[in-house]
């Protein structure tokens, strides 16, 4: 374990005993040459009287006689006040030096510390991705970050391995603190609850949330297929955009739904749980009463338990409604209340998966009945990665074949790099004409 009194620095030092009074005109007179470091005071009390105090020197004044300060300042400051020369030693410890400092110290020389590795601090989660090269000193790194940062900081985990599951959650190992990993994470005036051990969460995307977010209009219906614990769904359902949010993962569902509750935007957000392609199949079909004769082999037999679920929900806003008086009814009115005709108007899907989003577009290809859609066809926000060996219009050509459609003015939008040679994009297009139905 780390030996903390190897931090040890003692100072021996001179200080001059001041009457209180004087200390500050004092302290102008010997700028520069009282002690100068961080988070240390120079004029401290002096233990054996309450009418003086000490003014700490710096290391540089090594002399009783103080032969190391210009003497004008001596002479100024004897004309001030009686002035005392006295022994000052102090000792900077562990609790002193900053992380940076003492894991220089502690790691081998030729390691870099600790920028090279990445510290996520999200509330009280430090969430470190430890290097192999650095890994024998996991331990002690993660004590190091937990002391210098506590009570801040409850939790320090390293991320173990690489994200393979589908739920995209990584696996961590905790190093120091509480084994929690349930915590709080705030962005852009949204609050998100989640646990990092059970669902997705990427602080390095709260830019690319707010930016998509910023695009949508109020009243604007959103279908998000993978939508993690919803930062796009609740900032948008803030906005007052009806969103469609699901998850496969029933954790993220889960903490989706607290999200919405703790944001209070349940009134304007639906959450699923299924495989995002039944999800948008069942969306956009149009139910068998709706449908002409010969259209009902597009839906499922039974019918859709999505639709069933929507109805519900149409159903209690409306009765919500009616019981609201005054202010509270005017509020309300103002809301557009949640559609239960998924299958006549979507304005954006919103896809960010990036490993596997464009394998999902073929869920469009004649799902949209024409005559049944009111208005334009949905923008398709499609999260996607490219290696630097790639280009978009590989991308492009798989999404058209994907879909049996021509896309028009497809925009990319580079999100971040996540390697040297690969970066993530969002591919946004309005769905093609060609893609749906036309009978
Ligand atoms: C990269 S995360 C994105 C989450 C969220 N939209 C965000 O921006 O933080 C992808 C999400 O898709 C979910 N997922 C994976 N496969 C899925 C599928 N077949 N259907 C629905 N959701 C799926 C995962 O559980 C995960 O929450």
């Amino acid at each position: 374990m780390l030996d903390e009194s190897m931090f040890d620095v003692h100072l021996k030092l001179w200080a001059l005993r001041i009457p209180r009074e004087f200390c500050k005109v004092a302290s102008k007179l010997l700028d520069g040459h009282m002690l100068d470091k961080p988070r240390i005071k120079p004029v401290v009390e002096d233990p054996t009287s309450e009418k003086t105090r000490y003014v700490i020197l710096s290391e540089k004044v090594q002399n009783p006689d103080l032969s190391d300060i210009p003497a004008h300042i001596l002479d100024e400051l004897k004309k001030l006040c009686k002035i005392e020369t006295v022994p000052y030693s102090m000792t900077l410890g562990y609790s002193y030096w900053g992380a940076d400092d003492v894991l220089k110290k502690v790691l081998p020389s030729g390691l870099e510390v600790p920028s090279s590795f990445e510290t996520i601090i999200a509330s009280h989660v430090a969430h470190l991705n430890i290097p192999d090269v650095l890994l024998p000193y996991k331990d002690v790194i993660a004590k190091v970050i937990y002391d210098k940062n506590y009570p801040r900081i409850l939790t320090v985990v390293n991320k173990v391995g690489s994200i393979a599951n589908e739920f995209r959650v990584p696996k961590f190992e905790v190093l120091a603190g509480k084994p929690d990993m349930a915590t709080e994470v705030k962005q852009y005036g949204a609050t998100f609850k989640l646990d990092y051990g059970l669902v997705y969460w990427n602080s390095r995307l709260e830019h690319e949330h707010i930016r998509l977010v910023n695009k949508f209009d109020q009243g604007e219906i959103i279908c998000d297929m993978f939508a993690g614990i919803g930062p796009f769904a609740i900032p948008a359902a803030q906005k007052r955009c009806l969103v469609y949010a699901n998850d496969l993962n029933p954790d993220s569902v889960r903490y989706l739904k607290i999200n919405a509750d703790v944001n209070k935007v349940n009134g304007n957000l639906r959450a699923y749980n299924m495989d995002a392609r039944k999800f948008v199949s069942q969306l956009l079909a149009v139910p068998v009463g709706e449908s002409k004769v010969g259209d009902s082999s597009l839906i499922s037999s039974a019918q859709c338990d999505i639709q069933e679920n929507m109805k519900e929900n149409f159903i209690e806003r409306n009765s919500e409604t009616d019981d609201l008086k005054g202010s509270e009814s005017k509020r309300i009115k103002t809301r557009v209340p949640f559609t239960n005709k998924s299958w006549e108007h979507i304005d954006h899907v919103i896809m960010n998966l990036p490993a596997s989003a464009l394998q999902f577009l073929d869920v469009f290809k004649g799902l949209i009945q024409r005559k049944h859609w009111k208005g334009s066809l949905p923008w398709i926000h499609c999260y996607c990665f490219i290696r630097s060996n790639e280009s978009r219009d590989l991308v492009v050509s798989e999404a058209e074949s994907l879909l049996n459609a021509k896309i028009h003015g497809p925009v990319f939008h580079r999100v971040r790099d996540v390697a040297p040679n690969k970066a993530m994009y969002c591919l946004s297009f309005r769905l093609p004409e060609e893609a749906c139905i036309n009978p």
